[in-house]
Order: structure tokens, then sequence, then C-alpha cells
């Protein structure tokens, strides 16, 4: 069973994977990147290896020392570290499922394989089960994002049921303009406590009015933006339920 110690919510940060100008990895300023998340930005919460940080343009290697790096430079600083572990290949993405539970990530996020893409719902829930099952005490977070991967299913009519057949399902990261779509999903789990965490910044405020429990991103956090953004999610807070 996830360990549901604290719900993820409020500001996300997407993070880049920095490189050198030789395109290796340069992990010396990761930790300067926490500081700067979390001291000037007032952000805690990161969102690892996905479209941001370019994860599946990563070698598994690479992915496996990037997560890393984040968990030891964020170690009593950041509040969640979600690891994006999606992959064309289901046993990759089993693979890094598991090392980000041995690590001690928060959570796992995952998109839509997107080659030989699932053609419905079941085939889609099917893989993510099996990746979920890879990290049984990871919460499990499904990457909703159709204009990169094509997927176009619904991720209304795939949250319908995805509790019973994904145990350590703990919310949506929905990055799709179809605010139609997203408000369904908000309407239709109301009683559940999954967190939906939208990641269109250009679209934030509306989002939030409509449900949305947080938000990753990459471009919100600036100037006003961040006010702003903080400001709402902090109302939405405090609103008595
Ligand atoms: C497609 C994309 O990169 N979307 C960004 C947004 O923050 C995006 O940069 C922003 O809305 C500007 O268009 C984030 O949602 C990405 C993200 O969460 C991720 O890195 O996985």
């Amino acid at each position: 069973m996830a360990s549901r110690k604290k719900k993820l919510q409020g500001l996300v940060a997407a993070t880049i994977t920095p490189m050198t100008e030789h395109g290796e990895i340069n992990f010396s300023v990761i930790g300067q990147y926490v500081d700067y998340l979390v001291e000037e930005q007032g952000v805690k919460n990161i969102f690892v290896n996905g479209t941001t940080g370019e994860g599946l343009s990563l070698s598994v290697s690479e992915r496996r020392q990037v997560a890393e790096e984040w968990m030891t430079k964020g170690r009593n600083k950041l509040d969640q570290v979600v690891i994006h572990v999606g992959a064309l290949s289901l046993k990759e993405s089993q693979e890094l499922a598991r090392h980000a539970a041995e690590i001690g990530a928060d959570g796992i996020a995952v998109i839509a394989p997107f080659f030989l893409k699932p053609w419905n719902k079941d085939v889609l829930i099917n893989f993510l089960k099996e990746v979920a099952a890879a990290a049984p005490a990871l919460p499990f977070y499904y990457y909703h994002i159709p204009a990169l991967t094509g997927v176009k299913i619904r991720a209304e009519e795939l949250l319908d049921g995805i509790q019973e057949k994904i145990p350590t399902f703990q919310g949506l990261k929905f990055s799709d303009t179809d605010l139609l779509d997203f408000g369904q999903c908000v309407d239709q789990n109301r009683e559940r406590q999954f967190a939906f965490l939208f990641g269109v910044d250009e679209q934030l405020l509306s989002a939030l009015v409509m449900g949305a429990t947080g938000a990753v991103g990459s471009f919100a956090f600036r100037d006003l933006s961040t006010l702003c953004s903080n400001l709402v999610l902090e109302c939405r807070r405090r609103k008595p339920s």
C-alpha cells in the first residue's frame, strides 16, 4: 500500500536537467538549483525527469543518476520529490519505478507509451498497473499529456475505477488544454482524495477555479505569476469544505 503521508499539492517545479556544453549531465549545479527553488521561489516540491527534464531523451542510467542527485541534494530541504518513470519499454519503466522506491522518492508518475500506443483504456491501465506494481509502496500519478504522447484516451475515462486496478493511484498530472475533461475528472472524483495537478501554466488560474489542487510546471514560477499562483492556492487551501 502506498504511503499516503502527505498529499502532493501546491506548486511543483518541473525541473530541467542541467547539461554541460559537452552534453553531459551537470550534476554540480543541482544543489544550487534546489536552493534557488526553495529560497527564491518558495517551491518545495519537484517533478524530475519529466517533459521539462527531458527524461525520455536520457538513458536509463542517466535518469537514475539524475533522480539520485535530486534526492541527495534535496534531503531536508524539499518536501516531495516525484520521479517520472515513463518509458516505451515496460521493463525500463519498472526498473526506474523500483529505483525511485529504493532512493526514497515520494512518488512516481508515468505517461502513456507513445510509439505502439494503447488503443483503449484497458490496455493503458494494464501498462500503468504493471509499472505501479514495481513500486508498491509509492504513490502513483498518471501523467496525461496527449499532445506529446498522441494517446487521446480522455483522463476522465481513465480515472473511472482506476483505484480498483491501481491501489497506489494518488492523482493526475493533467497537461492538456481540454478543461472540460479536467473539470469532469474533478467533479466525478470529489469523494476521493486524488491530487489534481495541472500542467499547462497558461491555463492555471482557470484550472484552479475548477478544482486543481496543485500545479506542475516550469513557467508559472516567475515573478507575478508566482505570486498569483501561490495566493490562489493558499485561498483554496483555507476554503472551508
Ligand atoms: C509541455 C510542457 O513542457 N509543459 C510544462 C509547462 O510548464 C509549459 O512549459 C508551460 O505551460 C509553458 O507552455 C510542464 O507542464 C511540464 C512538466 O510538468 C514536465 O516537465 O513534465
